[in-house]
């Protein structure tokens, strides 16, 4: 692995409350060194979403900030919304379109697009060339959305659990794929997940999410060595301890 030197993002001081005043997130500090596979883990309402939601600037914390290589989110969204991908259920395709013709919109509007990405992708990926996207299976939406990514060259891809209900062969393709960008290009991959199978085999570092809490972060190499036990166990441990809230 390479030696982790560049912070890439930094979370400080996030609060988020939700309409009632509750605390959605709290979050004093976290760090993401690139490159590398941040696996964002956390129970359903932990917080991962809300997370990567105020980490693609799409929503405004109450307090604290977030920055990519020392520039603040809401600050200089315009010259970073370029390269930070959030890829989530939430955010849909041209559902009318084909593959070919949404391909050839993104493209056209994209600055740098990289054809040698595109062709790479489009040799390993096996998208559809020419299929309506309402009629896109899951894997192959989920596909098709890196390759209207990565030839854009994103210095962080941010995924909203959009692997977790795909087959072991296509969550393999993508996160190989993810993994060698993130090696090429130094860039840093989020991705909320609960499939232990995934941590175990590509993440590098891990974020565990309770209550909107971080009860647990690092390397994951580092975080079993110290436990001296698998990580579903580790993880079980944590999520039993106690908050004090
Ligand atoms: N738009 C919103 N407005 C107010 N509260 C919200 C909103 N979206 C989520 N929440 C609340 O914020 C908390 C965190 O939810 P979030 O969706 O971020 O968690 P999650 O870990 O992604 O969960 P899941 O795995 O179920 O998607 C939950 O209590 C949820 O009800």
């Amino acid at each position: 692995m390479l030696e982790c030197t560049i912070i890439m993002i930094e979370v400080n001081n996030l609060t988020l409350f939700g309409k009632s005043h509750n605390l959605r997130l709290d979050i004093p500090a976290l760090k993401f060194y690139s490159p590398g596979i941040t696996a964002l883990v956390g129970h359903n309402g932990a917080g991962k979403s809300s997370l990567l939601r105020l980490m693609s600037g799409l929503e405004k914390s109450n307090t604290g900030l977030v920055s990519y290589l020392g520039k603040d989110i809401f600050k200089d969204f315009e010259s970073l919304k370029e390269k930070i991908h959030l890829i989530s259920w939430n955010l849909e395709l041209y559902q009318g379109l084909t593959t070919k013709d949404h391909l050839k919109l993104i493209k056209s509007v994209s600055k740098n697009w990289s054809v040698e990405i595109e062709n790479a992708l489009l040799k390993d990926l096996s998208v559809p060339p020419d299929k309506r996207i309402d009629k896109l299976s899951r894997g192959e939406q989920v596909r098709f959305r890196l390759l209207l990514s990565l030839p854009r060259k994103p210095m962080v891809i941010l995924l909203d659990e959009v692997t977790n209900e795909l087959d072991t062969d296509s969550r393999r393709i993508i996160f190989k794929k993810l993994d060698s960008y993130s090696y090429d290009t130094g860039a840093q991959v989020v991705v909320a997940t609960n499939m232990i199978e995934d941590i175990e085999r590509y993440a590098t570092d891990i974020i565990l999410l309770k209550k909107g809490k971080v009860i647990l972060q690092g390397a994951l190499d580092n975080i079993k060595e110290e436990h001296k036990t698998n990580f579903e166990e580790i993880i079980r441990i944590y999520e039993r301890k106690d908050l004090q809230l």
